[in-house]
């Protein structure tokens, strides 16, 4: 018996190049989609849940579009945020990234990490298999959760649009990563969202 939790972000949006914080998905955006839904085409789904921003709202849709059985919904425990300032481990070459993030946001970003752990990090009964489509920062915080790293670590990873990542806890053990950020349902030129370009 195991609970597999599929992390996905959104598809590209569109105008993203130009600084804008949402959007509806661009065309790239919406190919991402489609693949990401044919890739998780053969799984018995119990639930799809979204971040309500446009962005991952479309992706949600796309998906929906092409696996009829699948009715996402959102969820603001899924919304983009910041999990944490800087603590007194974060290396400082991560300080300018904090420079327009106010102390508020800080602490709604940390809250609502916390409450998504504690909604989504459970064990339910039987196999489960729930799809989160959400953003960038919310993965990486899922992910660190999930190996235990120091909280500043969410900063060092990073998933392309429409990537996958696969967290998955069996019966009475602890939560393991199955895979992440794999984006081998994207050709080449869909691999998008990524800050730095893969070398191979
Ligand atoms: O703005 C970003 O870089 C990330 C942060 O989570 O968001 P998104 O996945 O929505 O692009």
């Amino acid at each position: 018996m195991t609970h597999y939790i599929y992390l996905v972000r959104h598809g590209e949006h569109q105008d993203a190049e130009h600084g804008l914080a949402d959007g509806p998905l661009s065309p790239r955006g919406q190919r991402q989609a489609e693949l990401i839904a044919d890739r998780l085409s053969g799984l018995p789904l119990d639930a799809v849940w979204h971040s309500p921003l446009l962005r991952a709202n479309e992706t949600a849709r796309a998906i929906a579009a092409r696996l009829p059985s699948v009715d996402p919904e959102p969820t603001a425990l899924l919304f983009d945020c910041v999990p944490t300032g800087m603590t007194e481990e974060t290396p400082a070459a991560y300080e300018p990234f904090f420079g327009s993030i106010t102390e508020a946001e800080l602490e709604a970003g940390r809250a609502q990490m916390f409450d998504a752990v504690n909604e989504f990090l459970v064990r339910k009964p039987g196999d489960v298999h729930e799809v989160l489509i959400t953003h960038n920062f919310v993965i990486s915080w899922f992910v660190r959760e999930v190996l235990g790293a120091p909280e500043w670590r969410w900063m060092t990873l990073n998933q392309a649009h429409c990537g996958l990542t696969v967290i998955a806890q069996k019966q009475g053990r602890p939560w393991t990563l199955l895979t992440h950020n794999d984006t081998g349902h994207l050709p080449v030129e869909l691999r998008t969202g990524i800050p730095d370009t893969m070398p191979v």
